[in-house]
């Protein structure tokens, strides 16, 4: 027996009891029939047979945008969006509009999350952001880290690192320079109100700190080294230097892979270490690329590398990366709580379900 919320229609089109395969076919889309779309341009028999075979079938559905619950239309798709709206079955707020809204209607800095963090400043820590630089608004967005920056300066901060990750990879190659040079611009800018801000390390997103699924710790490794330990082979007195000497040195150098690079001062010290009693923001609002790193700022016992130092810090992701971990503990946004998800009706019908990737 159905419970009667789970209840379903019978489809229209779809006779009950066959199986059903579900299948994503990533980066493919159909578009405007042009000599520059190459699905359109290629051969693709088995597609086209499937589409021919069955036209009365055959739907296309939109995964960008408002539609996939992402703030504008302009805003793309990507694989963390498309299995958060096909899990929830429905249009959820994803990570990037939740941000968005907390910080549209000021909620953003009267949260737990918030609160939590200043403590840190208002007893003369510094307030450190990680993440990627770039407007891809795939894991990060730059404006959104301005506006806490911003934020955090109003509501007392007096000094602020930020560590970079270059993107290249959701946003054109070469396009890094821009984005730390409006950077190191909103930095100066605060400096000249009294907020001591720079950008403290960097690196290219990936080579340093953006590891996904455990595949190479080395990558999350580097990125403790340069953004905590003030450690790497590549010193520059600013971001703008490290990226423009590191191009000039290795012209083919992509974005994603840039080596990691500290800035320090004159006298070769770093500009900003991470220190016990500071606090440790993560700016990218999508999970997978930073469970890892914020695994090494949480976790006491930690052993994918030594970590030479475990600052006590306050860390805090900009959501929460894993709820059945509870990684981290803190965070800025909370989770948005989705019922009545896919997985829930399927279950409920007795559908059994295999899944592979
Ligand atoms: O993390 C990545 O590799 C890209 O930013 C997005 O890729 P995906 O959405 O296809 O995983």
């Amino acid at each position: 027996m159905v419970a009667s919320e789970y209840q379903l229609e019978a489809h229209p089109v779809i006779p009950k009891g066959k199986p059903f395969l579900l299948v994503v076919l990533d980066g493919w889309g159909e578009n405007k029939e042009d000599e520059f779309n190459a699905i359109y341009k290629a051969e693709c028999p088995t597609i086209k047979s499937l589409k021919e075979g069955a036209p009365r079938r055959w739907r296309t559905i939109k995964a960008h945008g408002t539609a996939v619950g992402l703030p504008s239309d302009a805003d793309m798709g990507n694989s963390e969006v498309g299995h958060n709206a096909m899990g929830a079955g429905k249009i959820i707020q994803q990570g990037a509009s939740l941000v968005d809204n907390a910080l549209e209607d000021g909620s953003m800095f009267t949260g737990a999350g918030w609160n939590f963090a200043k403590e840190s400043w208002a007893n003369g820590g510094t307030l450190h952001f990680i993440g990627l630089l770039s407007d891809g608004g795939v894991h990060s967005r730059t404006d959104q880290l301005f506006a806490l920056m911003y934020g955090a300066s109003d509501h007392g901060c007096k000094r602020i690192r930020v560590h970079v990750l270059t993107d290249g990879r959701d946003v054109p190659d070469g396009s890094s320079i821009k984005y730390v040079g409006q950077l190191e611009k909103e930095c100066e800018n605060l400096r000249s109100h009294g907020c001591d801000a720079k950008i403290a390390s960097g690196g290219g997103r990936m080579y340093v700190t953006m590891d996904r699924y455990e595949a190479d710790w080395n990558i999350v490794e580097r990125g403790w080294r340069a953004h905590v330990l003030g450690d790497a082979p590549n010193k520059f007195e600013s971001a703008l230097d490290a990226l423009t000497k590191l191009k000039e040195e290795n012209p083919k150098l992509n974005d994603q892979f840039y080596p990691p690079f500290v800035v320090v001062e004159k006298d070769g010290s770093p500009v900003g270490t991470i220190e016990d009693g500071d606090v440790v923001v993560n700016i990218n609002f999508r999970a997978d690329r930073v469970i890892q790193i914020s695994k090494a700022f949480e976790y006491e016992n930690f052993d994918a590398f030594d970590r030479v130092r475990w600052p006590k810090v306050k860390y805090l992701g900009m959501m929460q990366y894993d709820g059945d971990l509870k990684l981290p503990s803190n965070y800025l946004i909370a989770p948005p709580l989705i019922e009545g998800t896919s997985g829930q009706y399927l279950c409920a019908n007795g559908v059994r379900t295999f899944a592979c990737r």
